[in-house]
C-alpha cells in the first residue's frame, strides 16, 4: 500500500528520543541540518538518479559519473554552498568518483608536503578545479612497501629540472583513481636521484595530460586499468596506469616542505620528519574510519528495517508469523552490528580530534605525537573497515534471498566497500605497524619514558598482569571499569607476551617476522580497546534527550561483552577472567539484546538517511517492501520483451533438435 508506514508500530515502541539521538549521531545540531538539507537536495534531483547503476555497461557507467560530477560542481557553484556543504553534498550523490581522489588526496597531499609557495601556486587551481588532480603512489610491483618504489625522479642541474621514468615494467603507476582518464594532474611518488644519490621515495607535482585538448603530455603513457569486483560499484572510478618516459618537470614541482634540492643539486632537509611524506596516507586513514562507520550503518538500516518486515514460521492461533528480528539468533548477529556501527562513529569522532591536534602541533614544530597518530589511524582504518566489510555481508545474509538482489542495496554496497580493506594500507601491514608501535612503547617502559596516549595503560603494566576480573554477577559487566579492566589486561598481556617471545630471538626483525601472527592480534587487541575506551569516554560527556544515553549505554555494552564472546579464548588464556565470568558476560549480553529490540527501528532511523541515499527497497523507510520488489523485478531489462534475445538463435534449434532424436 503505498503511502502507509508499515514501521510505524514499531516506531511507536521506541523508548526514547530519535530527533535527539540524531543529533548525536551528526555530531551536532548544525551537522545535522547541514547533512539533512544536503541529502534531502540529492534525492530529490533527478540528475542524481543511481538506481540502475548495476545495468549499465561501464563506457554509460563512467560517462553517467562524468555528467553527475560536472552537475555537482554546478549546483555547489549556483547554489553558493559552503565547503562543508558541498562536501556533503558529494557525499550523498554517493558514487565513487574521480572527484574523491582530487579533494580526498591530491589537494591534501599539496597542503601537507608543499612549501608556502607551491601552496599559494597550485591550491587555487585544485580548489578551483583548473586542474584535476590524483595520487599516483602505488605501482605495479610494489603497493605496501613504499620504500620499494621504483619510479626515478633524477635532477638535472643543466636544466634545473627533474627526470622522470619508468625504468621496468613493474614501476608502472597502477591503481591511482581518477588517473586512468580524466585527471590533468598527479602527485606522483618517486625515488628521488641527484649527482647519482639516491635518497628515497619523495612526491612531485606532474602534469599528465594537456589542458587545452585533454591529450597525454609527451612522454607519458596513460590509461585505464579495467573492470573491477561487481557491477556498477567502483567501476564508476577510473584506476589508472602510467608510464614516464622521461618526462621533465620543474624543479620547482618537487613537494618541498619536508626536504628539497637547490639550484645547484643538493638535497636539504627541513626539520620536518621524513614520515611526513606519507602524511597524507595518515589523513586519508581517519576519513576512512569515518566512512566506516556511515557504511556499516547503511548495512544495519537495511538489514534491521528488513527484519522487522520479514515474517517466518510461528503462526499461532490466526496471530501472524513471527517477525525474524524477533528470533534470538537474528537478534546475536545483528545488534552487535547496530553496536559497532555507533562505536566506529564515536571513535571516528576521536581520531578526527586527535588529527587536528596533531596537526596543530605540526605547525608549532611539536612532532611528538606522530608515532602515536600513525599507530591510531593505522590500527582503527584496518579494525573498522574489516569489521565494516564482514558486517555488510552478514547483513545481506540476514535478509536471506532478497539481499542477494541488487536491488537490496547491499551487493553494491559491498562491492563498493571491501577495497577499503586493502587500500590506503592492506589492513594486515597497517596492524603490523601497530604492532611495532605496542612492541616500541613496550622496550622503552624500562628506560622510565612514561607512555601517553592510547598506550598509556603500559605504563601499568605489571597491575595489569596480576589483575583479575572482580565480576561476580551478570550485570557487573554493566560498568565500565569491569569492561575496561578486562580489555586493558587482555591487550597489555597478549603485548607482553608478544615482547617476552622476540626477547628470545637474537635478530629482532627475524623474530617480528617469525611472530607476526601473535602480533597482529596483539595490534587487534590494542586497537578494540582504544574503540570500547573511546565509547566508554563518550558516555561521560552530557548527552541531552529522554532514554538516548541510557540505549547509548547499552550499546556499549554490547560492543564490549560481544567482542569478550567472541574473543573468549583470548580473555581465558591470558587469565583475564574465569570462564564464569566469560559466562556471566554472555547472560547479559541477552538481556542487553532485549533492550534493544523495541528501540531497534528508532536507533536506525536516527541515522536520518533519505531511500535515495540507502538505495534498498528492503530498506525503504515505509517498510512497504514486497510490491515495490515485484515491480522492480519488471523493470529488469531481460523483462522488456516476452521472448529474450538468443533463444530463437540458440535454445529454440536446440529444443527442435531434442525432440526430433526423442522421435528417433
Ligand atoms: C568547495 C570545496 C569543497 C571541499 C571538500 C573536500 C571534501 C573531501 C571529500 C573526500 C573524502 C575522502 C575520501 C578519500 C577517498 C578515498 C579513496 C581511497 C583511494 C585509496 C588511495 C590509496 O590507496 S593511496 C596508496 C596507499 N598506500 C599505502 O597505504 C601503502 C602502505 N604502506 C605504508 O604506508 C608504508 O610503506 C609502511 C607499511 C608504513 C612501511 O613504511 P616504511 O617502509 O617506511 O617502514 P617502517 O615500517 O620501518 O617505518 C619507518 C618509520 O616510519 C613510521 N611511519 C610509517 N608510516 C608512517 C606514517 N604514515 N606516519 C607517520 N609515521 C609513519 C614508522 O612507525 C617507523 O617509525 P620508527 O622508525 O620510529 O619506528
Ligand atoms: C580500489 C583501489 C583503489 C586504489 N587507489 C589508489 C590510489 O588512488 N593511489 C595509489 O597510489 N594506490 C591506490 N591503490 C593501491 C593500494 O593502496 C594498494 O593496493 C595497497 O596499499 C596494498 O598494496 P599491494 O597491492 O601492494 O598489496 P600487497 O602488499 O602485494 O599485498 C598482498 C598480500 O601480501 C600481504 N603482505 C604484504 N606485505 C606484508 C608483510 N610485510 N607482512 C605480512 N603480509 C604482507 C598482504 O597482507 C596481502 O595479503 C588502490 C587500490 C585499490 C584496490
Amino acid at each position: 500500500m503505498e503511502g502507509v508506514d508499515h514501521l510505524a508500530f514499531e516506531r511507536n515502541k521506541a523508548q526514547f528520543d530519535v530527533d535527539a539521538m540524531k543529533i548525536v549521531w551528526a555530531g551536532s545540531s548544525h551537522a545535522l541540518e547541514v547533512s539533512d538539507r544536503m541529502s534531502r537536495l540529492v534525492a530529490s534531483d533527478p540528475a542524481f538518479r543511481k538506481d540502475n547503476r548495476a545495468m549499465l555497461g561501464r563506457k554509460e557507467l563512467f560517462k553517467n559519473t562524468l555528467r553527475k560530477a560536472a552537475y555537482a560542481l554546478k549546483r555547489i557553484i549556483e547554489l553558493r554552498l559552503s565547503e562543508e556543504e558541498a562536501s556533503m553534498l558529494r557525499s550523498f550523490v554517493d558514487e565513487p568518483a574521480f572527484t574523491d581522489l582530487h579533494w580526498g588526496m591530491f589537494v591534501p597531499a599539496i597542503k601537507g608536503q608543499g612549501t608556502e609557495e607551491q601552496l599559494k601556486k597550485w591550491l587555487p587551481l585544485a580548489q578551483k578545479m583548473q586542474i584535476i588532480g590524483c595520487y599516483a603512489q602505488t605501482e605495479l610491483g610494489h603497493g605496501s612497501n613504499v620504500q620499494g618504489l621504483e619510479t626515478t625522479v633524477t635532477f638535472d642541474p643543466k636544466t634545473d629540472e627533474f627526470v622522470i621514468h619508468s625504468p621496468t615494467l613493474t614501476s608502472s603507476k597502477w591503481w591511482p583513481g581518477g588517473l586512468g582518464k580524466i585527471s590533468t594532474h598527479a602527485v606522483v611518488y618517486g625515488r628521488l636521484i641527484t649527482d647519482g644519490q639516491d635518497h628515497g621515495v619523495h612526491g612531485f607535482i606532474v602534469q599528465l595530460r594537456s589542458l587545452d585538448d585533454h591529450l597525454p603530455l609527451p612522454g607519458i603513457t596513460v590509461g585505464d586499468i579495467g573492470m573491477k569486483f561487481g557491477n556498477g560499484a567502483y567501476n564508476t572510478m577510473d584506476n589508472g596506469v602510467l608510464r614516464f618516459d622521461h618526462v621533465r618537470i620543474p624543479r620547482d614541482q618537487m613537494l618541498m616542505r619536508v626536504s628539497r634540492v637547490t639550484r645547484e643539486g643538493k638535497y636539504v632537509q627541513s626539520n620536518v620528519p621524513r614520515q611526513l611524506v606519507y602524511g597524507t596516507m595518515v589523513y586519508v586513514r581517519q576519513t576512512i574510519v569515518s566512512d566506516a562507520s556511515t557504511a556499516l550503518s547503511r548495512a544495519v538500516c537495511i538489514a534491521t528495517r528488513y527484519s522487522a518486515v520479514r515474517r517466518q514460521f510461528g503462526a499461532t492461533g490466526g496471530n501472524p508469523e513471527s517477525q525474524v528480528i524477533d528470533y534470538k539468533t537474528q537478534q546475536a548477529r545483528l545488534f552487535p552490528l547496530l553496536a559497532s556501527a555507533y562505536a566506529f562513529r564515536f571513535v571516528g569522532e576521536w581520531l578526527k580530534w586527535l588529527y587536528t591536534d596533531v596537526m596543530t602541533r605540526l605547525q608549532a614544530n611539536d612532532f611528538s605525537t606522530l608515532p602515536e597518530a600513525h599507530a591510531c589511524t593505522a590500527g582503527l582504518k584496518s579494525l573498522t573497515t574489516s569489521a565494516t566489510s564482514d558486517g555488510i555481508e552478514e547483513c545481506r545474509k540476514l535478509c536471506g534471498g532478497h539481499g542477494y538482489l541488487c536491488s537490496s542495496g547491499l551487493p553494491e554496497l559491498f562491492a563498493v566497500y571491501v577495497p577499503t580493506c586493502t587500500y590506503e594500507g592492506d589492513n594486515i601491514v597497517l596492524l603490523l605497524q601497530v604492532a611495532r608501535h605496542l612492541m616500541k612503547t613496550i622496550s622503552q617502559l624500562g628506560s622510565g619514558k612514561k607512555p601517553v596516549g592510547t598506550v598509556a595503560y603500559m605504563g601499568r603494566v605489571e597491575q595489569l598482569m596480576e589483575s583479575r576480573s572482580d565480576v561476580q554477577k551478570a550485570e557487573d559487566w554493566l560498568n565500565p571499569s569491569a569492561v575496561l579492566g578486562a580489555f586493558e589486561a587482555r591487550a597489555a598481556r597478549k603485548s607482553v607476551a608478544c615482547a617476552k617471545n622476540l626477547s628470545k630471538f637474537s635478530n629482532p626483525e627475524e623474530g617480528f617476522l617469525e611472530l607476526s601472527n601473535d602480533l597482529v592480534e596483539a595490534a587487534r587487541a590494542h586497537c578494540q580497546l582504544i574503540v570500547v575506551s573511546k565509547f566508554i569516554d563518550k558516555l561521560q560527556q552530557d548527552i541531552p534527550g529522554k532514554g538516548v544515553k541510557q540505549l547509548l549505554e547499552v550499546l556499549c555494552s554490547i560492543y564490549a561483552l560481544f567482542h569478550l564472546h567472541k574473543h573468549l579464548g583470548d580473555f581465558l588464556s591470558t587469565g583475564c577472567i574465569t570462564s564464569k565470568q566469560g559466562s556471566l558476560a554472555n547472560d547479559q549480553l541477552r538481556s542487553l539484546y532485549s533492550q534493544v529490540r523495541p528501540n531497534a527501528i528508532g536507533l536506525v532511523d536516527a541515522f536520518n538517511y533519505t531511500d535515495h541515499y540507502l538505495s534498498s527497497i528492503l530498506g525503504r523507510y515505509d517498510g512497504n517492501v514486497y510490491p515495490k520488489l515485484y515491480e522492480e523485478a519488471w523493470k529488469d531489462p531481460l523483462n522488456d520483451s516476452v521472448i529474450p534475445d538468443g533463444f530463437q538463435e540458440y535454445i529454440r534449434p536446440m529444443l527442435k533438435q531434442q525432440l526430433r532424436n526423442a522421435r528417433l
